[in-house]
């Protein structure tokens, strides 16, 4: 479990010019709201990842209270279908503060097994396209999906959308729970937006280190 202590202790030696943050469900339920606006205070740009998947109201009003938050970006399910993805942008383009919206397609940490058992007959590809294209039209600014993907759905997604890719595993690190993984070059080339990043810096043995030689290998890329 990561204390307020190891948290602040890690981002005081992060530069908020060269990396945002990301607040999940593990420490917003467990140090709240007031942990993300101690973060935003040291300078950097929040990812609040709390993957909203409710009836259309609760969304429009859970969204609303994070874009008050000022957070930077954040995350719902795709899933959650078209009036709950609308009732999400209404919230944001309402709110003073106006957060980036984007839209979890199928989990990283899912395979085409998994979509079986749910009884969806799909490639993970096609369930993320068919997902990635609801969310463009319903207003969302992008969608989180894996590095996989993302060279289909340049093609299929207008130039602007924003694709958002966990399941990042650097050459040799472990996949631990991710099923459908990319190395941070190859993430890079394939044009993913945003690279998230959790355990390879995290669990590192020094995470700061960890986090300078991903950088050093995107750069070599770009
Ligand atoms: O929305 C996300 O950020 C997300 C979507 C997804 O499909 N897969 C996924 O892993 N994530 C998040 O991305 C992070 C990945 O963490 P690591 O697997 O430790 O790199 C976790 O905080 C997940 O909650």
């Amino acid at each position: 479990m990561a204390s307020d202590n190891d948290v602040m202790a890690l981002l005081r030696q992060l530069d908020p010019s060269s990396c945002r943050v990301k607040i999940g469900k593990e420490l917003f339920t467990r140090y709240g709201p007031d942990l993300v606006r101690r973060v935003a205070d040291m300078g950097f740009d929040i990812f609040l990842d709390l993957k909203f998947h409710d009836i259309p109201n609760t969304v429009n009003k859970a969204v609303a209270a994070a874009a008050d938050l000022g957070v930077w970006m954040l995350t719902l399910h795709a899933a959650g279908g078209s009036d709950m993805l609308r009732a999400a942008r209404d919230a944001v383009d309402n709110s003073e503060h106006k957060p980036l919206l984007v839209a979890v397609t199928l989990l990283t940490s899912l395979a085409e097994n998994d979509l079986a058992i749910q009884g969806v007959a799909r490639s993970p590809l096609e369930q993320v396209q068919r997902l990635a294209s609801l969310a463009q039209e319903c207003g969302m600014d992008g969608v989180v999906c894996s590095a996989a993907e993302v060279s289909e759905l340049r093609m299929l997604l207008r130039k602007d959308f924003l694709l958002v890719t966990p399941g990042i595993r650097p050459q040799g690190d472990a996949a631990n729970d991710q099923k459908r993984i990319v190395t941070p070059a190859a993430a890079i080339q394939q044009g993913s937006d945003y690279l998230v990043i959790g355990r390879p810096i995290t669990r590192a043995r020094e995470p700061i280190e960890k986090l300078a030689l991903i950088q050093q290998e995107i750069s070599g890329v770009q």
